[in-house]
């Protein structure tokens, strides 16, 4: 891993513009390197937010983007708890995603070739590669410590092999959803997790602070050699005692 960099800010307002930048700036960098951008993305809060501030800057050329997503609930695309249906009301079709870029479930499969399907798909736009290695993950954190739908205590979080898993007694709900692993999420070049509100800040200092020990999901993410940014603000930041960034305004990471 490059060094994780758990990076404080006083509120989302000032938090989202550097998530912004951060997205930006690493697709730059990967379609100068290789030709385009491959971007996981969760649900969850991070949907509004991702909205608010990537429609704040000029509009990013995203012809090269490919999107997937790091979990996503088994429920059709007008579901309002559909991931894919948030950001594609909110969000695609206002930065002009190429539709071939967006690698979405077929939500009419029962869970287990919904996850075999998925991983079909995340395949051949990654040929070759035993674990696909996206540029970027964006993921969140639950107050239980769940990241994608990676849930506390549950055998998912030992799979070793599978790329995308099925689950279908997601203690939250909708129960079924698909799954990256654990060795997707760790082979990515960078991943940013967002976490803001007081109700992480619990569980926020047992991930950061809880060292090789810690039962929570989020605590088990750790790039094999990418980047690792924790993006908190200061309520969720608030019964952390390690040592923190807290850039200035107009920061970039
Ligand atoms: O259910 C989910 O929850 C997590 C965390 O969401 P948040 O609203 O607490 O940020 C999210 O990252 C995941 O994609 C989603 O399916």
């Amino acid at each position: 891993m490059a060094g994780r960099r758990v990076v404080v800010f006083p509120s989302s307002a000032e938090l989202g513009p550097v998530l912004a930048h951060l997205v930006t700036s690493r697709a730059e960098k990967a379609i100068a390197s290789h030709g385009r951008f491959t971007l996981g993305l969760s649900g969850g809060s991070l949907v509004s937010m991702l909205r608010k501030e990537l429609l704040a800057l000029p509009q990013p050329d995203c012809s090269k983007w490919v999107i997937g997503f790091c979990d996503e609930r088994l429920v059709s695309f007008d579901d309002p708890e559909s991931t894919f249906g948030l950001y594609q009301n909110q969000l695609f079709p206002k930065i002009n995603i190429p539709e071939s870029g967006i690698l979405t479930i077929d939500s009419s499969l029962p869970v287990a070739e919904c996850a075999e399907d998925y991983a079909c798909k995340l395949k051949q736009v990654f040929p070759g590669e035993e674990f696909p290695v996206f540029d970027l993950l964006l993921l969140g954190m639950g107050p239980d410590g769940h990241t994608c739908s990676l849930f506390p205590g549950h055998p998912l979080l030992e799979e070793t092999k599978k790329i995308v898993a099925p689950i279908s007694d997601s203690p939250k709900p909708p129960p079924q959803r698909v799954t990256m692993t654990f060795p997707v999420v760790n082979a990515a070049r960078c991943v940013a997790f967002v976490s803001t509100g007081g109700s992480k800040a619990t569980v926020l200092k047992e991930v950061l602070e809880g060292g090789k020990a810690s039962p929570y999901p989020a605590a088990r993410v750790a790039p094999t050699s990418g980047e690792l940014f924790w993006l908190i603000d200061d309520p969720a930041a608030a019964a952390l005692t390690i040592q923190v960034e807290r850039p200035g305004a107009g920061a970039k990471l």
